[in-house]
């Protein structure tokens, strides 16, 4: 049996202090150890965009004939785009953003109810990386794989049960659709094709496919300007699908632009790279820096659909993409291996699977 996502973080506890999230409501000031400076995060401040600069990730239409080539083209410049006429009903995002709200709003004492363990994968607590920075992040977030049933039982009432875990599970299966989509799309401009990638093929009737839903809230943020949601980083996967509700707060970084907020396009969803897609595109594919920025009079949420390989699938750069007289840039590695490699190095996980070539 291949280790499933509920696994993968088995022996490699970490402590994340749930317990200790203040009650964000009532705070007039930032505490100390939620206000950031640059020798917490060296990225902080870096050139920042001037909000009159028109350089965006570009807001592509699945329906245009030329879409292959504009995601490609978006994978390899920025790691990220945005899509409208993705075909997953409007009614299913409002559904999620609600469920998601109404689980944050719940009291403190009922959610850590639902606690993530210190070596599992699922419910309720502060963003995994946190480990790696001093400070805290102003957001508290709810991790979802397969059916959320036993977790949600510790928060609602049997009567919501059904409803809640049936908007999920058909969240899960529209995004998975419109995720497979995208990859062979955004693999179609590079000239890569289904028989190209021979794990993904080989067996039609089994989902190669695995999955996590992460559920995060930044509450209204007393100094905005000196604290951070969730800190910059890459996410692990081969792409993640991002909805937000209708409050800015997503950045993605460019290394000649700095810091671009992603503006909010109600009805559209958020898509980036990850590093698997940039080992698997041999670097092609940027797996995007992004983080999210709080703000002082409007809560935000958001639901990222994140999106790997089944843990048994070895993940390596399609030889096609390779030139014939150097080696691959990455050695392979699976989604498992690599989670737990980025649990321990967090962002040096790409660079150590890194092929280094000898001179
Ligand atoms: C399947 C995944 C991907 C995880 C770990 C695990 C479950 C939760 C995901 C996130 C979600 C929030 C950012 C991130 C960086 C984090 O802290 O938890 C992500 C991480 C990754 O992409 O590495
Ligand atoms: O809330 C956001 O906009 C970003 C969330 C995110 O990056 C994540 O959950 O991995
Ligand atoms: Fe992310």
């Amino acid at each position: 049996m291949p280790t499933m996502l509920t696994d993968v973080f088995r022996g490699h506890p970490i402590h994340l202090p749930h317990s200790h999230q203040p009650d964000f409501t009532s705070l007039s000031e930032l505490p100390d150890s939620y206000t950031w400076t640059p020798k917490d995060d060296p990225l902080l401040d870096a050139a920042p965009c001037p909000p009159a600069a028109s350089e965006n990730i570009p807001l592509i239409d699945l329906n245009h004939p030329d879409a292959a080539n504009q995601i490609g083209s978006a994978c390899r410049t920025w790691g990220a785009f945005q899509i409208a006429n993705h075909g997953v009903p409007l009614e299913l995002l409002q559904g999620i953003e609600f469920l998601t709200g109404s689980l944050f709003q719940l009291p403190v004492q009922r959610k850590l109810k639902a606690a993530r363990s210190d070596t599992g994968f699922s419910g309720y607590g502060v963003a995994r990386i946190s480990s790696f920075f001093n400070k805290q992040m102003w957001s508290e977030g709810f991790t979802i794989t397969g059916s959320p049933l036993n977790d949600f039982r510790k928060l609602w009432p049997q009567h919501h049960l059904k409803n809640y875990c049936d908007i999920v599970e058909e969240y899960e299966e529209q995004m998975q659709t419109l995720a497979s989509k995208l990859m062979w799309l955004s693999l179609t401009s590079l000239g890569v094709s289904e028989e190209d990638i021979k794990w993904a093929t080989a067996n039609p009737d089994l989902n190669w496919a695995q999955s996590a839903l992460q559920l995060n809230h930044y509450p209204v943020c007393p100094e905005p300007d000196r604290a951070m949601g969730l800190a910059a980083h890459t996410d692990s996967t081969l792409l993640t699908i991002l909805h937000q509700n209708n409050t800015a707060g997503l950045q993605v970084f460019r290394d000649d632009l700095g810091w671009v907020t992603v503006p909010p396009v109600p009805g559209s969803l958020v898509v980036n790279v990850g590093d698997l897609f940039h080992i698997l595109s041999n670097g092609l594919f940027k797996s995007v820096l992004h983080r999210a920025r709080v703000n002082q009079t409007r809560s935000r949420f958001s639901v990222a659909f994140l999106w790997g390989p089944q843990s048994d699938i070895k993940i390596s750069p399609v030889p096609k993409l390779v030139s014939p007289v150097e080696s691959p840039l990455y050695r392979s590695v699976t989604w498992t291996e690599y989670l737990r490699t980025k649990a321990t190095h967090f962002n040096e996980a790409l660079s150590m699977i890194r092929n280094h070539i000898d001179e």
